[in-house]
């Protein structure tokens, strides 16, 4: 069936409030063989295909239906004959060559627009839905290709007895004519619905029959469109011809027999506890979620190469410095560098959560897994390549600068390196789950990092940090723990020396400390300057693991409210 009608006439609303997924206010009833079911049978007997196609660029034509296919089929159905149902499809929307051909990225082009097209509604059909919903399926196409995609749908929906209701702008005569059926719409009202073949003679009634040599989906867009002269009293003819025409009649009539013939016998319709389990779906995510990231540049190698960057500027600018007293005030500088710009740096991740964000929404609208798959999978596949990040960060800037040489300072500058980078990456998380939109969550993200820099006690002392930002923020500012734990790292166990001064005997100390008579400074010194225990270590680990928890919860929690 086509839903056509001008621009504004309501398809996009009837096609959703018909697959129940909106929460516009609408009244009425949706039913399905005459019965009205709850939304999750909705969910299982039909699939919707969005105008905007949702595909991930950088997975192959395969991949992407198997994927569909593990995430929303039955977990008894097996591997083989998953893989059986892949090429019966494939070889259904003829898209057999590009079988292992990529997607298509901005940086690696892949499929053509309409091969894209037929790619999303393939992986709409591998689960078996009976209605399949397409919101404008031609949009943006041309007229060869709009044909051809809804040529392969007819011949499918024939083939699979499929109900297909497809909402669709301006379709050229060939098009029109592969639909059975048309429902015409005009600001919110019927203006037909029922057989194709029979609107010449319903409009000729009017005294509006389809002139020779028109395009008839054409024509019936300008007779229901009111922008063109008298279009409001000709709509309101139209609208009050097929409330009493024949047609009406009759489908009234078959839409009684129908609810009769329901009411008389029980539906079942397919158990939705056959789905697979949550941890086979976050196992199947992980698995895309993989490929994805050593496919796609822009999900982790961007940022690997920028975090290289920085390391090497990082380790040249703070040069192998001396453990010597002017040098202290340098290490300290090196130390919030290396732990709070490389927390900011992390907004570097707001596109590629943010795409990964739109999937998640398409695939949760289609009832196939909820918030805390998405999370989880999201979470684990983060941690291999922060903590990759972590270890080529180090390897160059912390030997470069000179930081503490010692084995042990060293994988300890890495683990508190590794915590930063992912309460960083949470937070990106957490921001982007409540405002999913680029701009927003980028410059929120940025917001929230410069509020964490500036509270966590090296820029103002925190004796000096008024009460407010002190007790309201201080306290669960994440960067504040890193840099406490690599200033610690630093300073506990390591020895500077005193200055000395030019023809003078003896040295000045800037710290005072047990070492002076030796003209040395203990870093345990410094860290008492700034008030930093020396065995607390553990305690900010938790604290750490805690924020990083924190975060990802009140994403959850976002993602569970947040329904768009
Ligand atoms: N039956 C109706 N009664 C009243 N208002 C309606 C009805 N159907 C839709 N609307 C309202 O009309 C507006 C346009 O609807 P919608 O976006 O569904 O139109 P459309 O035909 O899909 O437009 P386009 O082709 O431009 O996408 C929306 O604000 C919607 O809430």
């Amino acid at each position: 069936m086509a839903l056509m009608g001008p621009s504004g006439s309501g398809k996009t609303t009837l096609l959703n409030t018909l697959a129940q997924r909106q929460t516009a206010t609408v009244s009425g009833q949706v039913l399905i063989n005459g019965q009205e079911q709850p939304r999750a049978t909705h969910r299982q007997v039909s699939a919707f295909v969005e105008q905007e196609d949702t595909l991930i660029g950088s997975i192959t034509v395969r991949e992407t239906l198997r994927f569909g296919a593990k995430l929303g089929l039955p977990r008894s159905i097996k591997d083989s004959e998953i893989d059986s149902r892949v090429r019966s499809v494939i070889a259904q929307f003829g898209l057999e060559r590009q079988t292992d051909t990529l997607v298509g990225t901005p940086f690696r082009k892949g499929l053509s627009g309409g091969q894209k097209r037929r790619v999303s509604v393939a992986s709409q059909l591998i689960t078996g839905p009976g209605v399949l919903y397409l919101d404008e399926p031609t949009s943006g196409l041309d007229s060869t290709a709009s044909f051809e995609v809804m040529s392969f749908i007819k011949s499918i929906a024939k083939q699979h007895n499929l109900i297909v209701i497809a909402s669709i702008h301006q379709p050229s005569t060939k098009t029109f004519e592969l639909f059975d059926q048309v429902l015409l719409l005009s600001q919110g009202k019927t203006c037909y619905c029922g057989d194709r073949t029979k609107i010449p003679d319903h409009f000729a009634a009017l005294g509006m029959g389809l002139p020779p040599m028109t395009n008839p989906a054409e024509h019936l867009l300008d007779l229901t469109n009111a922008d063109f002269s008298d279009g409001q009293a000709r709509i309101e003819r139209i609208v009050n011809h097929w409330r009493t025409s024949e047609s009406r009649e009759e489908l009234d009539l078959s839409l009684e027999g129908v609810i009769a013939r329901s009411n008389n016998s029980a539906q079942s319709f397919q158990d939705s506890s056959a789905k697979p389990g949550a941890v086979n779906q976050t196992l199947t995510l992980l698995h895309r979620a993989w490929i994805k990231s050593y496919r796609d540049i822009v999900t982790y190698w961007i940022r690997v190469a920028m975090y290289l960057g920085l390391a090497i500027m990082m380790g040249t600018v703070w040069l192998r410095l001396s453990p010597n007293q002017a040098n202290i005030q340098p290490f300290i500088n090196a130390i919030f560098f290396g732990s709070a710009f490389m927390s900011f740096m992390a907004v570097a991740y707001v596109p590629a959560f943010l795409e990964d964000r739109a999937i998640f929404v398409k695939e949760r609208e289609n009832g196939l897994y909820g918030p805390s798959v998405f999370l989880v999978s999201n979470f684990i596949i983060g941690l291999p390549y922060l903590f990759l990040i972590s270890v080529l960060f180090s390897i160059i800037a912390y030997w470069l600068a000179n930081l503490n040489p010692t084995a042990h300072s060293f994988f300890m500058w890495v683990m508190w390196l590794f915590l930063d980078l992912l309460a960083a990456e949470s937070l990106v998380v957490l921001v982007a789950s409540i405002i999913p939109n680029f701009v927003g969550a980028l410059a929120i993200t940025a917001f929230a990092n410069g509020l964490w820099m500036c509270v966590g006690g090296f820029l103002v002392s925190l004796p000096t940090l008024n009460v407010f930002w002190k007790y309201a923020f201080h306290y669960w500012d994440y960067q504040a723990y890193v840099f406490q734990g690599m200033m610690v790292n630093e300073f506990s166990a390591r020895t500077y020396k005193c200055g000395v001064v030019s023809g003078q005997e003896g040295c000045t100390c800037l710290y005072a400390s047990a070492l002076e008579d030796q003209c040395e400074i203990a870093g345990s010194a410094v860290l008492k300057e700034y008030g930093y225990a020396l065995d607390r270590q553990g305690q900010w680990v938790g604290i750490m693991v805690a924020i990083v928890l924190g975060y990802r919860l009140a994403a959850w929690l976002a993602m569970s409210i947040r329904k768009s």
